[in-house]
C-alpha cells in the first residue's frame, strides 16, 4: 500500500518515452505501478460462547455471550476514542489472542493471510485509524492500523 515494493525498479520505454515497472526476481514487466499490499495491525480480540476456539491465554472457557462481547469490544472502543487509553495497552491486559503478549501486533500481512472479515476491515483503515467492531470466528475484534 505504500510506494515501489522492493524489487521493482521503473524504467522508461523508449518507444513511448512512459515509465514501466520492471521484476528483477520475475523478468517480467508491467505498465501499472506495483503497489505493497501489505498492511500491519494491531488488534484486541473478545471472545464469546459461539468463537471457534471459546478459550484464551485469560479464561479456559470463555462463558461471555456474543452480545456480552459486543458491549465490552464498544465500551473499549469509547475509552481508546477518547484517549484514556491506547489499543495496546488496552490489548495486553483484556485480549483474548495471544497476540496480546506483543501488544497486539499483528506485524505485517497481505491478502489471502486473514479471516476475510478482518481483512477487508483492515484494508479499508487509514494508518492510523481504528476499526469498529469487527466480527469473525475468532470473536469480536478491534482493530488499528498502524502500517
Ligand atoms: O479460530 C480458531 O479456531 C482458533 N483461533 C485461531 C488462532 C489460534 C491461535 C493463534 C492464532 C489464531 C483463535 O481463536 C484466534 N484467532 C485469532 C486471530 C483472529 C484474527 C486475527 C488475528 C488473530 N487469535 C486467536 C487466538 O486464540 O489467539
Amino acid at each position: 500500500m505504500s510506494g515501489l515494493p522492493s524489487g521493482w525498479e521503473e524504467r522508461m520505454s523508449k518507444s513511448t518515452g512512459k515509465p514501466y515497472y520492471f521484476n528483477r526476481a520475475t523478468k517480467t514487466s508491467q505498465w501499472e505501478m506495483p503497489t505493497d499490499d501489505q498492511v500491519r495491525a494491531s488488534h484486541l480480540l473478545v471472545k464469546h460462547t459461539e468463537s471457534r476456539r471459546p478459550s484464551s491465554w485469560k479464561q479456559d472457557t470463555i462463558t461471555r455471550s456474543k452480545d456480552e462481547a459486543l458491549e465490552i469490544i464498544k465500551g473499549y472502543r469509547g475509552r481508546i476514542a477518547s484517549g484514556d487509553i491506547t489499543l495496546q495497552e488496552l490489548a495486553s491486559t483484556e485480549s483474548d489472542c495471544s497476540s496480546a503478549k506483543s501488544e497486539g501486533d499483528l506485524g505485517f500481512f497481505g491478502p489471502g493471510q486473514m479471516q476475510k472479515p478482518f481483512e477487508q476491515a483492515t484494508f479499508a483503515l487509514k494508518i492510523g485509524e481504528l476499526s469498529e467492531p469487527v466480527f469473525t470466528d475468532s470473536g469480536i475484534h478491534l482493530i488499528l492500523r498502524t502500517g
